[in-house]
């Protein structure tokens, strides 16, 4: 759906991207994580031609940009920094004014769209105040509502919950899913590990304008080969370990081991009382700390 090659954009002497080669495929939710400043921005803007690259190339949906946006931009839907919008106008007058650009739609069916989208983005009520009235989080809906019109086969969002309050953000993170189930790419933005580690499935950590690590979310927390116990038997339990205990503290045991399942017959056998026992997996966290160094001690969780 999007691939880059080697792409870089400097601003004089900053190099704000830094030869990044990235691959969305199609069906992804993409996080492309990186701390403010690491050149996300100017990546998004790359993608959807509005910023040109220094050296490298982009495909977006098999078709080079910024050459072919013409024929690209129309399957998009995207969102940046700080959605445009006229701030004297109503979100539903903003929307209907976008929706009418190359619309041969009738008044009922347009109407009826825009509704829709307000609906997906939860602000169905809204009433006619202006935009200029709207806080930063409606103003992040009526963007993505914007985003959503032509129902893309592709979104490109830049940071999409800036803004939103905990609930906000979760009705965000279920429409994304929802739209990616029902065959839409999702390729977002993001300085929120959590955010990219509840919503995606790929993530790309940028850090200082390099791609420092690509992969699948399931591939990056597979299991460590470690299992979590926690017994109220831990005494007992460490006793019979025989050097597969890893560490304890207090219930707590971390013992080397692949199979947990394996390994909670065989302490039930022994008459442990098993409370809880579970595959250790890294978070994304510490993957993302591991690819980057001290550094990313700027990104927020
Ligand atoms: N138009 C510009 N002119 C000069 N420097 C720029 C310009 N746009 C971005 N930069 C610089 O490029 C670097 C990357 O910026 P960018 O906005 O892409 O990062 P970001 O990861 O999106 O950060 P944030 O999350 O804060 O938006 C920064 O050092 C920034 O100052």
């Amino acid at each position: 759906m999007i691939r880059t090659e080697s792409l870089t954009k400097r601003f004089g002497p900053v190099v704000a991207v830094d030869s990044v080669s990235l691959h969305v495929r199609e069906g992804d939710r993409y996080g492309f994580l990186g701390p403010n400043g690491s050149g996300k921005t100017t990546l998004v803007r790359m993608l959807l031609g509005l910023v040109y690259p220094t050296s490298g190339t982009i495909e977006v949906m098999g078709r080079r940009m910024p050459a072919r946006a013409a024929e690209v931009l129309p399957e998009v839907g995207s969102l940046i920094e700080g959605p445009a919008a006229y701030p004297y106008l109503s979100g539903r007058r903003n929307l209907s004014l976008i929706d009418a650009i190359g619309s041969r739609d009738k008044r009922s069916a347009r109407r009826a769209r825009i509704e829709n989208v307000l609906g997906q983005v939860g602000l169905a009520g809204v009433d006619e105040r202006p935009v200029k009235a709207y806080s930063l989080g409606m103003r992040q809906r009526l963007g993505l509502a914007a985003a959503l019109l032509r129902e893309p086969r592709l979104l490109i969002l830049d940071e999409p919950t800036n803004g939103l309050d905990p609930q906000g953000i979760r009705e965000i993170r279920d429409l994304l899913t929802e739209l990616n189930k029902a065959g839409t790419t999702v390729f977002l933005s993001s300085h929120l590990l959590s955010e990219v580690e509840q919503l995606c499935t790929r993530v790309g950590v940028v850090d200082r304008g390099k791609l420092v690590l690509e992969e699948e979310l399931t591939a990056l927390r597979a299991p460590t080969g470690r299992i979590l116990v926690e017994s109220p038997d831990a005494d007992k339990i460490t006793g019979i370990l025989n050097g597969r205990l890893v560490s304890r503290a207090g219930e707590h045991i971390v013992v080397e081991h692949e199979d947990a399942a394996e390994l909670n017959a065989w302490l039930v056998g022994e008459g442990m009382r098993i409370a809880s026992i579970t595959p250790e997996r890294r978070s994304l966290e510490e993957v993302v700390l591991a690819a980057t160094g001290p550094g990313a001690d700027r990104l927020d969780r």
